[in-house]
């Protein structure tokens, strides 16, 4: 952080916050009776009150693990009717006079309150004037000091986590215990941490409602309290020993309130290894001897309608690979997630794998893997955990899942890594695990979403080559989301085109290439397209108005189509191009980017807008610069007319 002078009308009264926070426990260490402490603190009363305390505050504690931690869950991560007034209802006693909350714990649970004489009939349980009700009373203000830093917590857990573990068939309760607990552990200690600390102070919650009855109800703050009025030297020794606790658990927390100790983020700078380290990683394990089990048995064709915000029907043979391709907010994610009904946005009815109807199922009996953007590896496990954790939630013995996931993670050239954690692995490495721990879970359905988006060049092609190696053993059906037109044309066997929710073009990548359906396509692909309606045989008037001929013959009643040419194909011309009547215009140079070895020249005005591709000597040639005025030119035999609208399928069927 920057060095600042700070000002000095901001220096003075912090410093007399601090005076005034320091003072009072200064008089406490100036008045404790050092000489007669130890045999205070060792007396016969401090003892029972002390032992008492650590009781009544431990059960406090247990009681607020039972009931909070699954009140803070449903808090971060449902939606109920009246949700917000459960959150003030669990604030409440934070900001209630404790007395106030003593008085309401006796109208609630009192003899003559609402349900305390129920209680005594059913359990003969009496809470006031009880140890229970000292722990009744301490759980009712210590509580939300849980709730709220695990909700917090929970709260900034992302839950692609958790889904991602749903996805790899663990049911709720262990996605719950084994990824949602350890993952925000560190929440869950602090609120621990800190309702205990509550409790083992609470005083007038307590002695209003269980009264002040020695080895009953009679904790330490109580004594303190009594103390003070005939032996003022008993209090401060006693206070001092509640000061001495609530600083040992302050100190407990310090690296995560204090700001003392290590942050997340250094641990994971620190964690992360670099590539001369990987050599020294001890010795990698063992060749796997297990099976990868993909590659066996039948395949698993996709069959399904999706309805809601994303609106299609699929049926895609087993094996295939299908990239989902479309503008942002097209409606990928929101496929996948109808797919793995984690969405209510969109539902997937019916959706066949292979031999059955998934779609009643939740998401965890599905079996479909999801691998999500960043690859979402837990972090607190190792990456052969990672791998083996579809199919330890599927029952499989601990030995036998290693072995299954060392297994997938050699066959994707990490198993050398496996017993790294997340945060020493690079991202190529992470995404390469990531793919293995889908893999291994056996899914019927593979979903990748942009699995290569945020890699660099070169780890992109190499992850890309092991992807596309592991994809030709699936036997399921895999979706792969990305915007990159190569990872489309090279990873899959088929392109499906989303924009706005509806599936525009089903298509092998040829075919896609050659014939696109939308101008987004195209120009996905590096084409020039331009929309527009027919007027003769082989001829549109574009939305701009201009005329372009092409080299197809459209089919009778076709209402709108697109006329594909390549950057290739356009011609850029000093003045009007003699003998090309059709399909000239003139325009300016706005562009030039260099792709390759060759230059690629954006026109626009004046006509449609067109890109051209040329030779850095052709450019030069034609005196090319931004701002120059040209003529472009494109043979009608080079331009193909695609209708568009219509079924997104092509004749020859998927
Ligand atoms: N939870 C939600 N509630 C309401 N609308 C949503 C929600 N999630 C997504 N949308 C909307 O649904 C549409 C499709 O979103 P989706 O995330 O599926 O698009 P996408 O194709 O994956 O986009 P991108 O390429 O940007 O990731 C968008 O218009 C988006 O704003």
């Amino acid at each position: 952080m920057r060095r600042v002078r700070p000002p000095l009308a901001l220096v003075l009264p912090a410093v007399l916050a601090v005076t005034f926070l320091l003072l009072p426990l200064a008089g406490v260490l100036a008045h404790t009776p050092w000489s007669t402490l130890p045999a205070r603190i060792a007396s016969p009363e401090v003892g029972q009150a002390l032992t008492l305390s650590l009781t009544v505050s431990g059960w406090a504690l247990l009681v607020s693990l039972v009931l909070g931690v699954p009140l803070a869950w449903l808090l971060a991560r449902t939606d109920f009717p009246g949700k917000a007034f459960v959150r003030c209802l669990v604030m409440l006693p934070m900001v209630l006079p404790p007395t106030v909350a003593g008085v309401a714990l006796l109208q609630g649970y009192g003899r003559r309150g609402l349900t305390g004489g129920l209680l005594e009939d059913w359990t003969g349980v009496t809470l006031p004037f009880s140890t229970a009700g000292a722990v009744v009373a301490s759980a009712f203000v210590a509580m939300p000091f849980l709730v709220i830093s695990l909700e917090g917590a929970l709260a900034g857990l992302h839950p692609r986590y958790e889904e991602t573990a749903l996805s790899l068939g663990a049911s709720p309760l262990r996605v719950f215990r084994t990824i949602t607990v350890p993952m925000v552990a560190p929440g869950l200690l602090a609120g621990a941490a800190l309702c205990w600390a509550r409790a083992l102070g609470e005083f007038g919650a307590t002695i209003t409602f269980a009264g002040n009855l020695p080895g009953v109800t009679q904790t330490l703050p109580l004594q303190v309290y009594l103390l003070l009025q005939d032996d003022p030297e008993g209090a401060t020794a006693v206070s001092l020993l509640l000061l001495v606790i609530a600083t040992a658990v302050l100190l407990a927390l310090r690296g995560r309130w204090l700001g003392a100790g290590r942050t997340a983020a250094d641990a994971r700078r620190d964690g992360r290894r670099g590539p001369a380290e990987e050599a020294d990683s001890g010795p990698p394990f063992v060749a796997a001897t297990g099976t990868v089990p993909d590659a066996t048995g039948a395949g698993h064709p996709l069959r399904t309608t999706v309805t809601g915000a994303v609106d299609l029907t699929l049926d895609v043979p087993a094996g295939t690979t299908v990239a989902v391709v479309g503008p942002n907010g097209a409606g990928k994610t929101t496929l996948l997630r109808a797919l793995l009904g984690l969405t209510s946005r969109a539902a997937a009815h019916p959706l066949t794998l292979g031999d059955g109807d998934v779609a009643q199922l939740p998401a965890h009996r599905r079996r479909i893997a999801w691998v999500p953007q960043d690859g979402a590896l837990f972090p607190h496990l190792t990456a052969v955990a990672n791998a083996a954790y579809g199919l330890r939630a599927r029952g499989v013995p601990r030995a036998e899942a290693l072995r299954a996931a060392r297994a997938h993670l050699d066959e994707l050239g990490v198993g050398h890594l496996a017993r790294r954690r997340p945060d020493g692995l690079s991202g190529g490495q992470a995404q390469r695990v990531a793919l293995a721990r889908a893999l291994a879970a056996r899914p019927r359905l593979l979903l990748l979403d942009e699995p290569l988006a945020a890699l660099d060049q070169s780890t992109k092609a190499s992850v890309r080559q092991a992807l596309r190696r592991r994809l030709a053993g699936f036997r399921g059906v895999c979706l792969l989301v990305t915007h990159d037109p190569v990872e489309a044309v090279s990873l899959a066997d088929r392109v499906l085109v989303l924009e706005d929710g509806a599936a525009v073009q089903y298509a092998a990548p040829a075919e896609l290439a050659g014939r696109p359906r939308s101008p987004w396509v195209a120009r996905m692909l590096g084409r020039n397209a331009w929309p527009g309606t027919p007027v003769a045989e082989g001829a549109l008037l574009l939305d701009g108005g201009a005329r372009l001929d092409g080299a197809d013959r459209l089919p009778e009643g076709t209402e709108a189509a697109l006329a594909v040419a390549g950057p290739e194909a356009v011609a850029l011309h000093t003045a009007r191009p003699d003998g090309t009547a059709a399909n000239a215009w003139p325009g300016t140079v706005r562009e030039i980017t260099a792709q390759g070895g060759r230059l690629r020249v954006r026109v626009a005005g004046g006509g449609p807008e067109a890109v051209a591709e040329l030779t850095p000597a052709e450019a030069a040639g034609l005196g090319l610069a931004e701002g120059v005025p040209v003529w472009v030119s494109v043979p009608p035999k080079e331009v193909t007319l695609v209708p568009t609208g219509g079924a997104p399928y092509p004749s020859d069927g998927i």
